[in-house]
């Protein structure tokens, strides 16, 4: 028989995803194995408030990546709530639209140390802190030493690896190989697609 636990935790981790590569996969999978939480919902941002539109391709496309990325996986699962939300999207909105549509689920955010020392810009930030739990993975020059006695924060050491969607998206305009950067899928699908072969200034 299956075990269901009665509440599941779940991580949102939320990104453009522009695409998806194994630097986030990296902290999915770590979240989703190594901590509390039970699963993994990548949520998919149309559009971030703070990013320009620039060379975000269709959010179809950018969802469609992440499905592919992680279809073998059970604790990792593909979310696409913010497609039917206002735009940009507000972190705070999307996780009260989850708390209520998914009352037996407790939801944690898990958030990059480098988003954790802008939160405060975040649109009603103390609502997150209030009512959320945050989990924190590394990145490369952000010290969280400051949030590390909060009662809302975890402070993980996620094993890190320095690549972004913007290394990606210039090496395939510039025909260099993208193998090992993301998953074989992923790489199929953009070259099947054709995406990123230019690189659009925002
Ligand atoms: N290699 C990585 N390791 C850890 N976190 C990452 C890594 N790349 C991105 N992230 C984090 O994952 C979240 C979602 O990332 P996003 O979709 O914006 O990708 P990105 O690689 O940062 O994209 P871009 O280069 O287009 O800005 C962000 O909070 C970002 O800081
Ligand atoms: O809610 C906000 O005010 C807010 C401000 C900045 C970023 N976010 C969300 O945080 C996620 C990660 O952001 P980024 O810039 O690291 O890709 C992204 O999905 C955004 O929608 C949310």
């Amino acid at each position: 028989m299956i075990y269901e636990p009665s509440i599941m935790k779940i991580g949102l981790f939320f990104g453009s995803f522009n695409p998806i590569h194994l630097g986030h996969l990296v902290i999915a999978s770590y979240m989703a194995n190594y901590t509390e939480l039970d699963k993994v919902w990548l949520v998919v941002s149309p559009h971030n408030p703070f990013k320009a539109i620039g060379d975000l391709i269709h959010v179809h496309d950018r969802l469609e990546m992440a499905k592919i990325a992680t279809e073998d996986t059970d604790e990792i699962e593909v979310s696409d709530v913010e497609l039917k939300l206002p735009r940009p999207s507000y972190t705070i909105d999307t996780l009260t639209y989850l708390s209520e549509k998914y009352p037996q689920h407790e939801f944690w955010l898990i958030m990059g140390a480098d988003n954790l020392k802008s939160l405060k810009k975040w649109k009603n930030y103390e609502s997150i802190l209030k009512y959320y739990k945050i989990v924190v993975y590394p990145r490369p020059g952000a010290d969280v030493s400051e949030w590390a006695n909060h009662p809302a924060v975890i402070i993980t050491d996620t094993p890190q690896m320095d690549i972004s969607a913007t290394f990606i998206r210039k090496a395939v305009a510039e025909n260099k190989s993208i193998r090992f950067l993301v998953t074989d899928g992923v790489r199929e699908f953009i070259e099947k697609k054709g995406l990123y072969r230019k690189i659009i200034k925002a």
